[in-house]
């Protein structure tokens, strides 16, 4: 029945501050109160409706999307919300689209990396939208590795000019998002060339489109690289691919100093090339600042999909009937416990190792200013290391979700099947996490090198075991005289076992601060004891092997695992509750608020345009001259 909270009794369950909860979630009282406010104002207009995208074509879809993008911006325009708020509304609009990458990456590029006056000539424009940007990196023949970019920018210091080209068919601009068919203008990467001396790859800041009537400007082919994974999904994004032949950069020409996209790095008007004694790698740091925006991002998606889950759980009954009373909830499973808390846990962990992410970067963000590059090697294993520990089990989480819900977890009306599609191309852009990891474990084998077998004692006192774990993984791979590649596979484990071992200590730092609301701090810790000891289960053979610990110590840490998840079970839908998502932005009949789950699936199949005739499109002209024929074969 509508208006019924099928769900009630298990929200009297709860033995903390729910609202108090919700606080923490969202990091602060005014977090909360951005967030709630502008998901409910997305939820309640009509004008993002999203629960129809898998019944459109491609071009319907793509062209909804651009609908839905200037309906955003005109919502953000008229009703003034601030930077916070619309980056909210873009969140809960939830639906990948160019703007991702202009507000996610083209603007992040030119204030972390653009001069002074690249910053006052482009932002203004690009804050206004009255320019549309890309991030145009990625390469037909080259993503992972950005050295081996071929695009070419040569400056001509007879003319003036830098030129832009794109020398070979694998040079061809391929994946960059807002790309194909929306932005005019991209900040592209590619290999500086002053007379005739190359200085690797620098951005440049290039115009693609006409602002009059969008045609591509000459020397400019662009269009999309075509369908992805999934029906929807990321088919909302114009990805596309790019090729430059022999196009002047006016924009580079216009500073004094010819500056290429780099506060790094210059060419002056005489055609000199000026380095500074920077690292050169500060031209991936829009890269880093994605990175520990994907960290975030992951916790978001992951408590999606757990919320999902866990409200479905509670909801469905399967066997256990006992006289003729009601089947048993399937929550109430061990093995459905065993596989939901993890997950649930995992959540909450990644967005506190989130908000210490965030932190580290904009603290290495200051200290860049001050040219202390101190904690940048750090700053680059943790963002990228953390990147892909998330992301991978995100992925793999939101899957597991999906199994959890059995059937109608496959169901698009679920929302599952969709999230999963649009989430898992996280463990590939912003960097590949095996390349990611392998960069983890070269700055692991550094620190040894540098360090002595001790990686690191900062850490708190319930983190020993898993300190011992990387170390020992460490000492097992750099003890033998064998090549790094060789030992790629081997070093790849330890640079998973290191992240673990951050976002474990990190959940443990973030119970030693003041967290208010009765009963918030214990949940919290049920969790970081359930995210710790479900680790180490799963990775018991490292942990027995590095002799921290015992096989009574695994086993007891099992029995401990399932007496947590028994204190976590009547918490379980507060818990999910706290993560505050409107059924608009769950977009999920299994996880809706009120539990009213089965009349909404019924009545959301009736909506499928399938069920537009009782007698489908085609019993004419194919089933009824088969059934005929059946039966005429009968009668022989
Ligand atoms: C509104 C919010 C929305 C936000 C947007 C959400 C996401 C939108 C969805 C999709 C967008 C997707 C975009 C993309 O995918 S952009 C393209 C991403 N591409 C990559 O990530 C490429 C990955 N490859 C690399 O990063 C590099 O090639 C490399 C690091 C793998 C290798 O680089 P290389 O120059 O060859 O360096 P070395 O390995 O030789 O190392 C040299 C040295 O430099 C250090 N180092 C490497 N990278 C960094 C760095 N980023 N920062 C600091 N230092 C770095 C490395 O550690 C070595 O140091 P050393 O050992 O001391 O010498
Ligand atoms: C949805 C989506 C959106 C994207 N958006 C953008 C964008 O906006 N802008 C942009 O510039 N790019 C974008 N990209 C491209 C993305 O950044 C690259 O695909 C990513 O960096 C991976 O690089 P690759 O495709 O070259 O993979 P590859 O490196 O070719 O990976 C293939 C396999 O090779 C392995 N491998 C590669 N190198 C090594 C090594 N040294 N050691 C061991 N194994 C290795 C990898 O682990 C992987 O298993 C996007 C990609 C996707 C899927």
């Amino acid at each position: 029945m509508e208006g019924v909270d099928h769900l009630a009794h298990e929200r009297n369950k709860s033995e903390f501050d729910v609202d108090a909860m919700k606080i923490v979630w969202a990091g602060s009282p005014h977090a909360f109160d951005v967030s709630d406010r502008i998901s409910k104002l997305v939820a309640s207009d009509p004008g993002f409706r999203k629960d129809n995208r898998s019944t459109l074509s491609r071009k319907e879809l793509f062209k909804n999307t651009l609908r839905k993008a200037a309906y955003a911006w005109k919502t953000i325009v008229d009703l003034r919300l601030s930077e916070e708020e619309a980056a909210k509304l873009r969140f809960y609009v939830d639906e990948p689209a160019f703007t991702d990458l202009h507000w996610g990456m083209f603007i992040p590029a030119i204030k972390g990396q653009g001069t002074e006056e690249q910053q006052q000539k482009w932002l203004p424009l690009a804050y206004k939208m009255q320019i549309i940007g890309c991030y145009a990196q990625t390469e037909l023949g080259h993503g992972s590795n950005v050295q081996g970019l071929e695009t070419t920018a040569t400056f001509d210091s007879q003319t003036d000019e830098f030129i832009i080209h794109s020398p070979t068919l694998t040079s061809s601009k391929w994946w960059p998002g807002g790309l194909g068919k929306v932005a005019t203008h991209a900040i592209a990467y590619a290999r500086l060339i002053v007379g005739g001396r190359e200085h690797g790859v620098h951005g440049f800041i290039v115009q693609l489109r006409s602002l009059e009537d969008h045609s591509p400007l000459l020397g400019i082919t662009v269009g999309d690289i075509g369908m992805k994974f999934g029906n929807g999904a990321y088919n909302t994004m114009d990805n596309g691919v790019l090729q430059f032949d022999h196009v002047l950069d006016v924009y580079s020409i216009a500073f004094a100093s010819i500056a290429v996209m780099l506060w790094v790095s210059q060419v002056t008007c005489e055609g000199k090339y000026k380095q500074s004694d920077v690292p050169r790698q500060l031209v991936y740091g829009t890269m880093v600042y994605v990175r520990q925006t994907i960290v975030a991002d992951a916790s978001c998606a992951l408590s999606r999909a757990v919320c999902i889950a866990t409200r479905y759980s509670a909801v469905r009954r399967q066997f256990g009937s006992q006289n003729g009373g009601p089947e048993t909830q399937v929550i109430d499973y061990k093995t459905q416990q065993s596989r939901l808390f993890p997950l649930l846990a995992s959540a909450y962990a990644f967005r506190f190792i989130g908000e210490w992410l965030k932190w580290l970067y904009a603290d290495v963000t200051q200290r860049l200013q001050a040219n202390d590059f101190s904690t940048l090697p750090e700053a680059h294993a943790c963002t990228a290391g953390l990147k892909s520990l998330t992301t991978t089990a995100t992925a793999d989480g939101i899957e597991e979700c999906r199994k959890l819900c059995g059937g109608h977890g496959y169901l698009c009306s679920s929302g599952l099947p969709e999230l999963f599609a649009v989430y898992v191309p996280a463990c590939t852009y912003e960097g590949d996490n095996t390349v990611l990891l392998l960069q983890v474990a070269r700055f692991l084998m550094k620190t040894v090198s540098q360090l002595g077998s001790r990686l690191s004692s900062k850490k708190p006192v319930g983190t020993i075991a898993y300190m011992t774990r990387v170390e020992h993984l460490m000492q097992c791979r750099c003890g033998v005289q064998r090549g790094f590649a060789e030992l790629s596979a081997d070093l790849v484990e330890a640079a998973v076992a290191h992240c673990q071992l951050i976002v474990v200590s990190k959940f443990i730092e973030k119970l030693q601060q003041e967290i208010p609301g009765k009963g918030v701090k214990q949940q919290l810790e049920v969790l970081c004891n359930i995210y710790a000891l479900f680790l180490l289960h799963k990775h018991q053979g490292d942990f027995l092997s590095t002799g921290c610990i015992t096989p009574k110590h695994a086993a007891l840490a099992n029995d401990e695992l399932r007496s947590l998840y028994s204190q976590v079970r009547p918490n379980a839908i507060a818990l999910v509750d706290a993560f505050n998502y409107t059924d608009h932005y769950l977009g999920s009949i299994l996880g809706c608020y009120d539990g009213n789950v089965y009349p909404k699936l019924y009545e959301a199949a009736w909506k499928d345009p399938l069920n537009e005739s009782v007698v489908p499109d085609g019993y004419h002209l194919y089933i009824r001259p088969l059934l005929k024929q059946e039966i005429r074969t009968a009668r022989l």
